[in-house]
């Protein structure tokens, strides 16, 4: 567990490129224990680039580099000796577009599990039910646990995939755009279930939404040109901001 004052990931003068297209410049950020972190800006500033930074995402793809310093509980994630595999245990990641494997929605969190622990079958059917409950998919799946995910709408796939994230226990959950494609009673429920993760796990949010923004989150950075233009407290930075930029983005002037 980290001390109270250290931050769970922590980024110091962080740059990142795709070859020689360079998409973060010197960016210094804490995501605090337990808590939400919001990253927002207009299309193409970066966010979706520095979540995979949280959990290495982009070492899977030749050409793509981090430089700077970026820790896990104070522990360096981006050095070559890092068990990626436990790294992503410990850092789990929810994309835009529901990503259910062509199994069972039982079988679509059994598998993520699978990965990463040896668990029996009962303590599996259990876990299943929990992380389904957390994610709030519970009630409408529990009597159709062996059916294909792929039967679910779209809002519940997602939620099904927020399941499979939570189900391994990850310290940290990074969400890139969790409700952009669902209907207003699923973002809802995810939203719900956001605020609920507060206290036990610390998540990054990447969201177009800034109302969604202001109200899940604790702190918030803003991104602009791939450089952190401001961060802060969610009110201060969705009331008060200091940067005209900021101002200009939280007030639909651009972006
Ligand atoms: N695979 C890639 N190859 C080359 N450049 C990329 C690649 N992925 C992203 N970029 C570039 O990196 C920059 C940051 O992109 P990123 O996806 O992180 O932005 P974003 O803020 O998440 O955007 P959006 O809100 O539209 O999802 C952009 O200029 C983008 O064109």
């Amino acid at each position: 567990m980290p001390e109270k004052s250290q931050p769970k990931v922590a980024i110091r003068d962080l740059g990142f490129r795709y070859g020689a297209t360079v998409a973060l410049k010197c960016i210094t950020l804490d995501l605090p224990a337990h808590q939400v972190t919001a990253l927002i800006g207009p299309s193409g500033c970066g966010k979706s680039t520095l979540l995979r930074v949280f959990n290495r995402l982009y070492d899977m793809y030749p050409g793509q580099v981090a430089t700077g310093a970026a820790t896990l509980d104070g522990i360096d994630i981006l050095g070559p000796e890092v068990d990626l595999r436990r790294l992503r245990s410990r850092v789990g990641m929810v994309f835009q577009e529901a990503t259910t494997f062509p199994m069972s929605i039982q079988a679509n969190i059994a598998f993520g599990i699978a990965l990463h622990e040896r668990l029996t079958r009962a303590e599996t059917a259990l876990r299943v039910e929990q992380a389904l409950t957390r994610a709030a998919l519970w009630g409408e799946v529990k009597d159709r646990l062996a059916e294909p995910a792929a039967r679910l709408s779209g809002g519940q796939q997602q939620r099904l995939c927020i399941a499979r994230a939570l189900a391994v226990k990850p310290e940290v959950l990074l969400l890139d755009e969790p409700t952009s494609a669902l209907d207003p009673r699923s973002m809802a429920l995810i939203e719900e279930l956001i605020i609920s993760l507060k206290g036990h796990v610390t998540v990054a949010l990447v969201t177009h939404n800034l109302a969604q923004a202001a109200r899940c989150s604790d702190k918030a950075a803003f991104l602009y040109l791939g450089e952190m233009v401001e961060c802060g407290t969610a009110a201060q930075i969705f009331t008060s901001p200091r940067h005209k930029q900021t101002q200009r983005y939280i007030t639909g002037r651009f972006g």
